[in-house]
């Protein structure tokens, strides 16, 4: 659950911190406007990923099933500056042939990106959400994001692509399932 009286302290804590007036006018309700978007914005901590794969439907299909580009933002758990950028899911159904609703997938980006992460933490955690809520043969998970805290600060390097995946069944251990997930994803 989020305290967000505690946010919104802690909020005007920082803003005196830094050396500025949280009782100026532009300031005055940041503290709670903030508290308000934390609130929206970390709204996965509680959520299992894996419950948004529970309506699916079991059509005997058995091929690959590819949602690319699944555009997301998620927050540094280093920094707390965004990363964002763009998700790919391939998975093979299992021998029942069970497939998920499309957006269902896109629904697991959203759960997972809403938490303080790490990007190699954000496949991971997409593809063992599609493991346990679907069972499928095999998952495939690549995400391609541009990092705040090494463009506006630090190393300040604008235009460099963090790349990470998590392969999970087939895709990890069939060269040609994976060699097909990422020529489709290309
Ligand atoms: N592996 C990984 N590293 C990340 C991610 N997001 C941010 N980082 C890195 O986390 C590291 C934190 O390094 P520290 O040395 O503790 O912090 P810092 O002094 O602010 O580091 P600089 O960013 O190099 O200035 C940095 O190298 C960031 O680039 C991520 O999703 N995955
Ligand atoms: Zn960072």
């Amino acid at each position: 659950m989020i305290d967000e009286k505690a946010i919104a302290a802690a909020v005007k804590t920082m803003l005196q911190a830094i050396g500025d007036d949280p009782e100026r006018e532009g300031l005055r309700e940041t503290p709670e406007r903030v508290a308000r978007m934390y609130t929206e914005i970390f709204a996965g901590i509680d959520k299992n990923p894996a419950d948004d794969l529970k309506v699916g439907y079991e059509l005997g299909h058995r091929e690959m099933v590819i949602l690319k580009d699944i555009p997301f933002h998620s927050m540094c758990e280093h920094h707390l500056l965004p990363f964002s950028g763009v998700v790919h899911i391939g998975y093979v159904p299992g021998t029942d042939g069970r497939v998920v609703g499309i957006s269902k997938l896109a629904r697991v980006v959203e759960t997972v990106a809403r938490r303080p992460q790490i990007q190699e933490r954000m496949a991971t955690e997409i593809a063992d959400a599609i493991v346990e809520g679907l069972n499928p043969d095999g998952v495939g998970v690549v995400i391609a994001a541009e990092h705040m805290c090494m463009t506006m600060r630090g190393i300040k390097k604008p235009g460099s692509k963090v790349l990470t995946s998590a392969l999970r069944g087939g895709f990890a251990k069939r060269a040609a399932t994976r060699a097909e997930f990422m020529s489709l994803i290309q």
